[in-house]
């Protein structure tokens, strides 16, 4: 998958292979290898201090790897030819003079890389900054800082675009317009990666998902599957659960304790503890095969697992890592 990921995708593509980044003894990415390809946005999702930050820093050039390499379209950032014409990153939306005009600091990036000054009137119009572009930066609130950094971004109309949580401290409307614009830059072709430690976010915004914890992969999927991998089975209540465990197996049924611990046929617990979640059945048969024997139910309810909880179980022992964020 790898080694053919360049070819006919319009060079479009992010690659991070075996990567490796250590800071002094801490090893804040481990080995980690994934592709990135166009038309979709991708979310990259990790708890804190999983190393989101740090990959996108070395695919950008902000940072050396310590082994392994992130690439854009199969080069090292730093033998880009124009690299704003391949990748566009928002990383840190404060970081640009307060006292600069938006028009004039997107001029400045534009002229250093060889863009002509339309493109600063149709990435400001693209933003929603066109009626602010002769103002100082100074005077920006954080959401219109951000709409500049993208706008920044998008100023060489870049094939891939890598934005490190662009959705940190945004109001609700920002946050929208945030989703709505990675979404159409996705349909536009292009390849968008977008950092973030929460899920319900990434759920509303990404079709894929890379999931790292400890610098490590731990998931590298689209959402789909990672909604029907946790979101299956049919949660039941019954006074009589080992009785109803043993008729749901013999049945066909995998039954495992709703509180989520291991029960490959005999669970154990009180259905006052959480009862138990059937997978192979449908609600109907579970209904059916408890009447045949007589066993009361209290609660037949196919259960859709958010995706939250099943980031939350992908990532446990990254989260445990880092326990005090
Ligand atoms: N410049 C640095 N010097 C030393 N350690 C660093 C440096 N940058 C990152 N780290 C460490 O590397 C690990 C990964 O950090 P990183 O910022 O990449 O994580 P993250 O997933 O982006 O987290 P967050 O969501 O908090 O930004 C952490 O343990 C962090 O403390």
């Amino acid at each position: 998958m790898c080694g053919g990921a360049r070819s006919g995708e319009g060079g479009r593509v992010i690659e991070v292979r075996e990567l490796t980044k250590r800071y002094g003894r801490t090893v804040a990415v481990d080995r980690l290898s994934f592709v990135v390809r166009p038309g979709a946005v991708t979310g990259f999702l990790g708890p804190n201090g999983a190393g989101k930050s740090t990959t996108m820093r070395v695919l950008l050039g902000l940072d050396a790897a310590s082994s392994g390499e992130a690439l854009v379209n199969g080069r090292r950032y730093a033998s880009l030819r124009r690299p704003m014409l391949e990748v566009g990153a928002l990383l840190d939306a404060g970081a640009v003079h307060a006292g600069r005009k938006a028009f004039d600091h997107l001029g400045w990036l534009a002229r250093g890389n060889g863009i002509g000054t339309r493109r600063v009137a149709e990435v400001l119009e693209r933003v929603g900054l066109a009626g602010v572009a002769r103002k100082r930066v100074g005077g920006f609130s954080l959401g219109m800082r951000q709409r500049l950094g993208i706008a920044a971004a998008l100023l060489g109309d870049p094939g891939v675009l890598v934005f490190d949580e662009p959705v940190n401290g945004l109001d609700p409307d920002g946050v929208r317009w945030i989703r709505e614009l990675m979404r159409a830059l996705a349909a536009e072709g292009r390849t968008v990666l977008i950092s973030s430690h929460l899920m319900s976010e990434m759920e509303l915004t990404a079709d894929r998902l890379v999931v790292i914890g400890r610098g490590r992969l731990i998931a590298d999927t689209s959402v789909q599957e990672l909604a029907d991998r946790f979101g299956r089975g049919v949660r039941v209540r019954s006074p009589r659960p080992d009785e109803l465990t043993r008729v749901l197996v013999t049945a066909g049924g995998t039954v495992e304790s709703a509180n989520g611990t291991a029960g490959g046929g005999r669970v154990a617990g009180s259905p006052e503890s959480g009862g138990l979640v059937v997978s192979g059945l449908e609600a109907k048969a579970i209904g059916e095969h408890a009447a045949a024997h007589g066993i009361p139910l209290y609660e037949v309810t196919p259960r859709n697992a958010s995706l939250e909880e099943a980031y939350m179980e992908l990532t446990a022992r990254g989260a445990e890592f880092g326990a005090a964020s």
